[in-house]
């Protein structure tokens, strides 16, 4: 049972500006933020809990304030106490542990926006007025060709599931070599359109003077060398999808014509007067903020707006370092490879290299690598754990980095440096291991598969 609920003390303005005594913090603060619990993952994905002040235990068994029917957590797995601005969630001994961030923890203050694991089920803790529900977490690990477990992806996944099948246009925005172009097929695929076309259009590696052309056609003697009527990228992707990569480099004088195809599906081929109707989805992608190109007035902002009512993100490879494995795998099965092919040490070696070319990097060194051997491996950035004599040393690079980033780097590398030391101490043997590092099997091989240490198998 819930313990202990209170009414709020929120007064009013009114009160303490005419009662003239001094008014204890807590009530001369911001109204109460009501919070709830949403599921994001796991059997009970979908539902939210609204929390008041009080305790509330959590577990799968009945007599729970809060019941997840999760196999993976304990009958009574956490308790939480919900105050003003926080809430603090205990661990109350379960078998599989709670987890916050990839940590297991006993306990753990929660504030607005953490995420909490508990077995398969991710709990996070959200405004209660929140319309959070595009936060669910997809179950998948792949769409189309793209790859991905951790939160970020899935999260992806799930606008992608929602998006694929309206048939309304979508903006991709991502960093070079995330997948956007992967994303925009992969949207083609799960449409309706998938028997059309899907024509690509790199309006960076047109030349400007052809790109009219190239996007909306011409008609027989329009131009110097135009000597015959040709349908535009538009025209040609009839029933199907155009996918615009690098959008953020259509000429300004262009820019209006691409708002009218996708507010009117119309165009006009160069040299022609009247305008075609066209049947397609558009789905654009950019690498550069174009919110910031809307200020620096190199792109138009009606057109931003129109383009970016459907919006997705694929985040950096360095913000989900937990794909790695997934995707060193995927690349290798695409080879025909098993997963085999890669030491345990190269495959450590690959988690812990920041990526600024992003999954496109990835692949290409294991490629190179399978082809060539270890050696075509990629310089690595010094591990924490090398810092001479003096113990370890924090990068120039990790210096330039935010607190927060720098900190996380610093944890990473010692968690990897001791695991590693750790599994060959005791010869693979998990229990052994578990026993001599005093952390519990479910979280070690849980540390093990983040930093690629752990055979497909299950054994380290
Ligand atoms: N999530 C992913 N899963 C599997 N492979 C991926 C993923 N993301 C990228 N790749 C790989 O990286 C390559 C590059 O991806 P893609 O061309 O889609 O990136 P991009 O974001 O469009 O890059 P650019 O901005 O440079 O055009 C793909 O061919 C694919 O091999």
């Amino acid at each position: 049972m819930r313990r202990g609920s209170v009414p709020s003390v929120a007064a009013s303005h009114e009160d303490e500006e005419t009662s003239g005594a001094t008014v204890p913090l807590h009530r001369a603060g911001p109204a109460q933020l009501r919070l709830k619990l949403l599921v994001l993952s796991g059997p009970e994905a979908g539902r939210s809990h609204s929390l008041e002040h009080g305790e509330y235990t959590v577990g799968k068994a009945p007599t729970c304030d809060i019941v997840l029917a999760d196999k993976t957590i304990s009958r009574q797995h956490l308790k939480l106490q919900v105050h003003e601005e926080h809430v603090l969630a205990v661990d109350l001994d379960s078998r599989n542990g709670s987890f916050c961030e990839g940590l297991r923890f006993s306990q753990l203050e929660l504030r607005a926006g953490s995420v909490i694991t508990l077995g398969t089920t991710e709990l996070k803790l959200v405004p209660e007025d929140t319309r959070e529900r595009s936060l669910l977490l997809s179950s998948r690990e792949s769409f189309g060709a793209l790859v991905g477990g951790s939160r970020k992806m899935r999260e992806v996944f799930t606008l992608l599931e929602r998006m694929a099948p309206g048939g309304s246009d979508v903006l991709i925005q991502g960093e070079t070599g995330t997948g956007k172009e992967l994303c925009a097929e992969a949207l083609h695929q799960e449409s309706q359109r998938r028997k059309g076309p899907f024509i690509i259009v790199d309006l960076a590696g047109i030349a400007p003077s052809l790109i009219e052309s190239e996007l909306f056609g011409h008609v027989k003697g329009a131009f110097t060398g135009a000597q015959a009527d040709r349908a535009g990228a538009f025209e040609r992707a009839g029933g199907g999808t155009v996918f615009l990569d690098e959008v953020g480099e259509l000429p300004l004088d262009l820019q209006p014509r691409l708002l009218r195809v996708l507010e009117r599906r119309q165009v006009k081929r160069v040299g022609a007067n009247d305008y075609r109707t066209v049947d397609m989805r558009v789905v654009a992608a950019t690498h550069v903020d174009l919110e910031n190109a809307v200020k620096e007035g190199k792109f138009r902002r009606d057109l931003f707006h129109r383009l970016a009512v459907l919006r997705v993100t694929l985040p950096p490879l360095r913000e989900r370092p937990e794909d790695i494995p997934l995707l060193v795998d995927a690349v290798l099965g695409r080879m025909g490879k098993p997963p085999s092919t890669l030491s345990a040490q190269t495959r450590a070696l690959l988690a812990q290299y920041p990526w600024p070319g992003n999954v496109r990097e990835l692949r290409n060194v294991v490629e190179q690598v399978v082809n060539l051997g270890e050696e075509a491996l990629p310089e690595m950035p010094p591990l924490p754990g090398d810092g001479g004599p003096d113990g370890p040393r924090t990068t120039t690079a990790e210096l330039e980095l935010p607190f927060k980033e720098a900190k996380e780097r610093l944890i990473e590398g010692f968690e990897r440096d001791y695991l590693k030391s750790l599994i060959e101490r005791c010869e693979g043997n998990i229990s052994k291991a578990s026993r001599e590092a005093g952390i519990d099997r479910v979280y070690l091989r849980k540390l093990l598969r983040k930093h690629g240490l752990e055979d497909r198998d299950g054994g380290a």
